[in-house]
């Protein structure tokens, strides 16, 4: 779908910006195609098992580092044990030109390397609660890329993961980092707009979301 109203960069609260449409349709495609391989393997793309029995309706994998409740091991210990794919340099100078974008701050962009990134994907029916991006052990900021359908994204506060809460939509291209005072911010997907997708990206249905974040660990 094309945006005929051109939306605005926004600064939803202190360090959280929205810039939409910030991938052009080429990049979408290429970030498609490289997510589509990392979801077959080395480690496949799965739900999620939570510590008391659950399952996340969001499927999810991770390069670089993999990304367990609640802590990074280079091996996916909880689906079939291998290491996960290599954080790609490209995926580096990625996030280093979102966080100029968002913030201005060419030194703080230089120096931003992020080693992990958690690929979410949605289909109609899932929903990602809120929660905090914390098991990190780095405070660098999150850059978050949406490709697919629209959702509706709830930034919440720090404090509680209750009201107030701005909800915003997150649409296809679209550009959204957290960092200083709301790197800790409790945020969640309540809603996925099934069916708004553009089919131009490759991405037929569902939503796709990349976060980019620093997990501040070595081997
Ligand atoms: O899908 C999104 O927009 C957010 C994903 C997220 O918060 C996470 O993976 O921790
Ligand atoms: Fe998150």
């Amino acid at each position: 779908m094309t945006a005929l109203i051109p939306r605005p960069a926004m600064e939803i609260a202190p360090g959280a910006v929205h810039l939409p449409g910030w991938l052009t349709l080429e990049r979408q495609r290429e970030l498609v195609t490289a997510c589509r391989a990392w979801a077959t393997g080395p480690v496949p793309i799965r739900h999620t098992r939570l510590p008391r029995g659950g399952v996340m309706s969001v499927q999810t994998v991770c390069i670089g580092w993999h990304w367990q409740p609640y802590k990074y091991t280079r091996n996916a210990d909880d689906v079939n044990g291998e290491r996960v794919a290599a954080f790609p340099d490209w995926m580096v100078q990625l996030g280093r030109r979102a966080l100029l974008d968002a913030y201005g701050d060419a030194q703080g962009a230089a120096d931003y390397t992020p080693d992990t990134a958690l690929i979410n994907f949605y289909d109609g029916q899932a929903k990602l609660g809120m929660h905090q991006d914390k098991d990190e052990r780095s405070s660098a900021p999150v850059v978050s890329l949406s490709i697919g359908d629209t959702c509706v994204f709830r930034v919440g506060n720090t404090e509680t993961r209750t009201k107030p809460y701005t909800d915003i939509e997150l649409a296809s291209g679209d550009l959204f980092v957290f960092g200083g005072p709301s790197r800790y911010v409790y945020h969640g997907v309540p809603k996925v707009y099934e069916g708004t997708a553009d089919p131009d990206t490759g991405l037929a249905s569902g939503r796709l979301n990349i976060t980019m974040r620093v997990t501040g660990l070595t081997d």
